[in-house]
């Protein structure tokens, strides 16, 4: 179902491009290299493997593991959370374990429940998202544009180019 056609779970549209997201992550990186150098990252798939490339391209991070959470059915209700695949031993182990040096990407942080399991799966790692939403803030250490509770993000990967109808004909049909 796309995002039109469902009652979508916020009523403030956020659509980013790929230019601004490229922009936005790249500037994600710049804060995070000022926080010495990490020895992996782990991303939180699917959403966290674009910022994930472009962190590891700035920071030239070549271990990069993923962590797979579902949650978000249709794009209009969030179900019970599945892990579908756990960070593997070798990571959680680096730097005497429980994630000391890791560094967690997710494109964003909504209610904080996805960050919430992956945190409890890595204590000590450092979490990063490119956006960040009121309620899921506090389980972010470094985050890039906050946007309200009530707003959806529209990624450049779940859009495509569609014909605007003239302003002076919306509504009037
Ligand atoms: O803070 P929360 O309320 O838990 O929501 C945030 C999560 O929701 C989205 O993932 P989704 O479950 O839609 O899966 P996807 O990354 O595969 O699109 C997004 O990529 C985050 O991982
Ligand atoms: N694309 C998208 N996925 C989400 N998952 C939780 N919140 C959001 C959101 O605002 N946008
Ligand atoms: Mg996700």
């Amino acid at each position: 179902m796309s995002p039109q056609e469902a009652q979508p779970l916020a009523p403030k549209a956020f659509p980013v491009s790929w230019d601004q997201f490229h922009r936005d992550a790249r500037a994600l990186a710049w804060r995070l290299a000022g926080h010495g150098e990490w020895k992996a990252i782990v991303c939180i798939t699917r959403g966290g493997l674009v910022p994930a490339a472009i962190v590891a391209r700035e920071l030239n991070i070549r271990i990069i593991e993923t962590v797979g959470i579902a949650s978000y059915h249709d794009y209009t209700s969030q179900g019970e959370l599945q892990v579908i695949k756990e960070v593997s031993r070798e990571v959680v182990a680096l730097e005497g374990g429980e994630g000391a040096g890791v560094l967690i990407i997710d494109d964003l942080v909504d209610t904080g429940k996805t960050a919430r399991i992956v945190r409890d799966m890595l204590p000590k790692a450092h979490f990063a998202t490119v956006y960040a939403k009121p309620k899921g803030r506090p389980l972010v250490d470094t985050f890039i544009t906050e946007v309200s509770q009530d707003t959806w993000i529209y990624f450049p990967w779940d859009m495509g180019f569609a014909f605007q109808p003239p302003i002076s004909r919306q509504g009037n049909d």
